[in-house]
């Protein structure tokens, strides 16, 4: 069935990564963006199409050309299943695409790459986490400067992201994450250009819908110390690359997963050291802590110690029982946002969330 949207000219879709065929897009990297030298694996069963795509549920832009109707002068343009976000991070990843390709004609690579001689020094951000679980015996806080979320709206009002990120350094967290996405969070590079300037010591996450190689360039050049990689929405070959690039820029990679499949699937990436677990289903904002422990259990757990990963227990932390519930699961970091930064001291929510003061 189709319905009308809207009267405004469609929107055509910058192939990025995941549309090329890994053939196609061995010989694009070497020549257009990056000097790695890394060989794309073709299992002859399976067509291009497939493997690049391979391992996401969500589809990474529309399937369907611009689905316009003409009458007389006007232009409209048609709903229909092809063009429609199916949930809520389609729809952010598809909007990220559009605002990506956008932010690229305005800043290419080269100069992206150029600013990074001038980007501060990268930080040790599993360092910092380890350092803190060490100190304390409590997992690591990345604290997470955050304004609103599309499940929970604002977060709060009076938002100050130096003040905020100054605040949870001296109550005691290892890291920051700093929302960059603006959209959908209320976020910025700006509130992330201003927290490094600042001087905060802890080292930051770039918090953003990671889709192309561009972007982590540019979190780079913004002063980030690590960035997100979310299992969701990047087909195996991306998260390997770009992992490969993060080495390259000095970044911590946090490659996120929410259910076995894409755990597995990032078993699988070699040189993966920091993953986080998100509690979250970001399809549907279900929010489930016993998803940490439940993805912890038996093999997957074994591969984790083995292989000296560190784990992450991300969002719907709220008590110190939830705190101690994911470390009994396996996690030597917590990644909490909502829980503290709604409280006006947010250094007090720390205490609160800890059940202790951790910043002694
Ligand atoms: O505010 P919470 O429930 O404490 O969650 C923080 C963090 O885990 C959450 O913001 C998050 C985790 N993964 C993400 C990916 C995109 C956007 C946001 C997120």
């Amino acid at each position: 069935m189709e319905s009308l949207i809207s009267l405004k000219p469609h929107f055509y879709a910058f192939p990025s990564f995941s549309s090329i065929p890994p053939t196609r897009l061995n010989t694009y990297r070497k020549n257009s963006l990056f000097t790695v030298s890394v060989r794309a694996q073709m299992d002859p069963n399976e067509d291009s199409a497939t493997i690049a795509t391979s391992g996401i549920r969500i589809r990474r832009r529309p399937p369907t050309g611009p689905p316009n109707h003409y009458v007389g002068p006007f232009q409209f343009r048609l709903q229909n299943e092809g063009n429609t976000p199916r949930n809520i991070l389609e729809e952010i990843v598809w909007n990220k695409d559009k605002e990506v390709a956008q932010l690229k004609e305005r800043k290419p690579l080269g100069l992206v790459r150029k600013a990074l001689e001038n980007a501060p020094p990268v930080r040790d951000f599993i360092g910092a986490l380890r350092a803190a679980n060490e100190r304390t015996g409590l997992p690591g806080l990345i604290a997470e400067v955050k304004k609103a979320s599309p499940s929970r709206g604002i977060l709060r009002e009076d938002f100050d992201p130096v003040e905020i990120a100054q605040s949870y350094e001296k109550g005691g967290a290892a890291c920051l994450s700093v929302l960059t996405d603006e959209k959908y969070f209320k976020g910025s590079f700006e509130n992330l250009e201003l927290i490094r300037n600042a001087g905060v010591k802890c080292p930051l996450l770039c918090k953003e819908f990671i889709i192309d190689a561009w972007q982590l360039y540019y979190a780079r050049s913004k002063g980030a110390d690590a960035v997100l990689l979310i299992a969701a929405v990047l087909p195996d070959l991306d998260i390997k690359y770009m992992v490969k690039i993060c080495k390259i820029l000095g970044l911590t990679a946090l490659v996120e997963v929410h259910d076995e499949r894409e755990f597995d699937r990032v078993l699988g990436v070699e040189g993966v050291e920091l993953i986080g677990i998100n509690n979250r289903n970001l399809e549907t904002f279900e929010l489930d802590i016993s998803t940490t422990k439940k993805l912890l259990e038996g093999e997957r757990g074994k591969i984790i110690r083995e292989r000296n990963i560190i784990m992450v227990g991300e969002s719907g932390l709220f008590t110190p029982e939830d705190i101690a519930y994911v470390q009994e699961a396996g996690v030597k970091a917590v990644l909490v946002g909502e829980s503290i930064v709604k409280q006006s001291d947010p250094a007090k929510g720390i205490s609160n969330l800890f059940g202790k003061d951790i910043s002694v």
